[in-house]
């Protein structure tokens, strides 16, 4: 395992919603990762299992019902003093899914990217802010001609480029991407795949690439963690989720992948997870740690079962 001071620290963080006087929703109850510097962690699981959620709470969006995290050795939660809150809000960087929902439609290309910088003063003078916009642009495989044009004269591939160019131009150490590529064509998907894996190896940002899409995770991600209904169930590096994956949840989402390969394709079975027939409860579980970096939630009964 990395020796180096996680970058992110997550521990039993819960975001329960209170939907009435009787119900609340546990959209995430208790999960806890550690994110290192330069990895990619790729959160996964089908939709409602709580990736963003973790991701908003992470951020900042939602104040968590319990646990806590730490970015960068300092605590994220709670009242903060003005240098932390300055700290991360350029430090820590959302990308959404759709560009267009988040893109102010009224203003030009250039004026979307530079805010951040703006609004923390984190520029010399105008020349000093346009060429910055005009340098990120080109990172992102844009031109400083598309700088004066507005959001909707772009195709989504490339609103999704400007989105990545307004995170970066931050120089966040940590990006959190939430189903960044989804809404794009899969040959746009693997382009702006590439895009951020290039930016990374230049730039040294750590991701968080939240998805349910495995295939893009998969390429992305060193460690990947699997997540169900508010719990990660199972965590590990890449290969480790890929080659031996021990909960049930993770081997149903790895038999839903279509193979690329017609012949193999055909002979695909989907692996069916009734978590209610095997009577499954995950505030029962705990941790099981198969190697350093490879865990699994489960009762005993269920390790033995499952490690089959
Ligand atoms: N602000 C909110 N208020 C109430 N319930 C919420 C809120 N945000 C999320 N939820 C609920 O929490 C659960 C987890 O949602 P979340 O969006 O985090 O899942 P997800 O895995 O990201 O799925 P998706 O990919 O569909 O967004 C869902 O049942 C959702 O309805």
């Amino acid at each position: 395992m990395d020796n180096r001071a996680p970058l992110l620290q997550v521990k039993n963080l819960k975001q329960h919603f209170k939907i009435s006087r009787k119900y609340t929703t546990k959209a995430v109850d208790g999960i806890s990762f550690d994110i290192y510097p330069g990895e990619t962690y790729g959160l996964v699981g089908e939709s409602g299992s709580g990736k963003s959620t973790t991701g908003r709470s992470i951020i900042r969006l939602y104040t968590p019902t319990d646990g806590e995290v730490v970015f960068d050795g300092r605590k994220v939660s709670g009242k903060l003093s003005k240098e932390d809150e300055k700290y991360l809000r350029t430090n820590m960087q959302m990308i959404f899914q759709d560009p267009m929902a988040c893109l102010n439609p009224r203003k030009k290309v250039k004026e979307i990217i530079a805010q951040g910088l703006e609004i923390h003063h984190l520029y010399k003078d105008k020349a000093d802010l346009d060429e910055k916009v005009d340098r990120i642009l080109e990172r992102v495989g844009l031109s400083k001609e598309h700088a004066t044009r507005f959001p909707h004269q772009f195709s989504g591939g490339q609103r999704q480029r400007i989105g990545i160019a307004r995170a970066l131009i931050m120089n966040p150490k940590l990006v959190i991407a939430d189903e960044a590529i989804s809404a794009l064509d899969v040959s746009i998907q693997a382009q702006v795949v590439n895009l951020m894996k290039d930016l990374q190896d230049e730039l040294g940002t750590t991701y968080l690439f939240i998805a349910h899409d495995l295939s893009m995770v998969k390429y992305i991600s060193n460690r990947i963690g699997v997540m169900h209904l508010g719990h990660i169930v199972e965590t590990g590096t890449t290969d480790e989720i890929f080659h031996n994956p021990i909960h049930p949840y993770t081997k149903s989402l790895l038999s839903a992948i279509p193979h690329p390969n017609p012949v193999v394709e055909k002979k695909r079975v989907a692996m069916v997870y009734d978590m209610e027939k095997e009577g499954v409860d995950y505030t029962k579980g705990k941790l099981f740690q198969l190697t350093p970096t490879h865990s699994v939630l489960a009762t005993d009964d269920e390790f033995v079962r499952w490690s089959k």
